[in-house]
């Protein structure tokens, strides 16, 4: 059995994704544990980012493209300092790109330095930190962006609770965010970013602060969230197995400038349990990502 597809990018322009049909509908998402992948929703072409910064000119990101297709998991590693946060801000609206284009479903995201708002409602967003406001109970948290888009109030509370289901928080939406852990913190803010139900949901570390027993749990979890929702996840971490393990592809970015040196497609079984990490499938994938990224030191 074939267990990974490698490209390795020699001149930036790699993409390994192969049409896998059309999306179904979000019922047959969640029973098959394993969505099927549908017409690519995010592309980056030619993206460049050069900061300018007081110690001079940083060249952060040189001739990016990829093309993310509807209900994929790709995972975004690198060394430190290769641009990944780079990336996942010039996708989420937050920085715009030096040149190149993205689109999401066919939309810009960036026209020049302009943000197009429009685009980016099918976006949501996860950082390392949950970012709770203090002073709102968990549900009010999670509504925020359907009360940014004048949902009313009964409407916000339904989703809440929807979401808490989704999320494990079940029975915590009255509570306030210092009354909870780290991880359920977390399982908060992946609620928030869903309220508004984006097709893509971008995430920069987003368990790197939690110790590893609850990022285990977490990777379940958020593995379950994908099945049930069908987003597309563009996932960005330090830990080779965390992006195997969650990925349906991992991107390895080059030391600065971040380049796209390669991308493995990950075809282990879903849903994916402790066993798929003890396989030896799951450890050769790993270890050929670790070699890689040693190659690039
Ligand atoms: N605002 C900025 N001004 C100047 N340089 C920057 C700025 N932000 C990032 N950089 C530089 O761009 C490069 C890429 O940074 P980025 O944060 O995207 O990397 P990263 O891969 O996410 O790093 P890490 O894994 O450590 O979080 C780094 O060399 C960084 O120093």
């Amino acid at each position: 059995m074939e267990m990974t597809q490698k490209t390795t990018v020699q001149d930036g322009t790699g993409d390994a994704a192969a049409p896998r049909g059309e999306l179904p509908d979000a019922q047959a998402v969640a029973d098959s544990s394993r969505p099927e992948l549908g017409s690519v929703e995010l592309e980056l072409a030619g993206v460049n980012k050069v900061y300018q910064a007081r110690r001079g000119r940083v060249e952060a990101l040189r001739d990016v493209n990829l093309s993310i297709r509807r209900g994929e998991f790709v995972s975004l590693v690198g060394r430190s300092g290769c641009g990944k946060t780079t990336l996942l801000r010039i996708l989420s609206g937050l920085l715009p790109p030096s040149s190149g284009s993205v689109t999401a479903n066919g939309q810009s995201i960036w026209r020049g330095a302009s943000r197009n708002d429009e685009a980016l409602k099918q976006v949501g967003l996860v950082f390392q930190e949950a970012n709770l406001f203090p002073w709102f109970t968990i549900a009010e948290n999670i509504g925020l962006p359907l009360k940014l888009r004048g949902v009313d109030r009964k409407a916000r509370a339904e989703r809440a609770e929807e979401l808490c289901d989704l999320v494990g928080l079940r029975g915590f939406e009255g509570a306030y965010p210092r009354e909870l852990s780290g991880g359920m913190r977390q399982r908060a803010a992946i609620a928030r970013a869903l309220s508004a139900r984006p097709s893509i949901l971008l995430m920069d570390e987003p368990f790197g602060a939690l110790d590893a027993l609850t990022r285990d749990k977490m990777n379940l979890e958020l593995q379950s969230i994908h099945a049930a929702t069908g987003a597309t996840v563009v996932f960005v971490t330090h830990s080779i197995s965390e992006a195997v393990f969650l990925a349906d592809r991992v991107v390895l970015l080059t030391p600065r400038p971040g380049r796209i040196r390669s991308v493995t497609s990950v075809s282990l079984d879903r849903p994916r349990s402790a066993d798929t990490e003890a396989s030896a499938e799951f450890q050769q994938i790993v270890r050929g990502l670790r070699v890689e990224l040693d190659e690039e030191s």
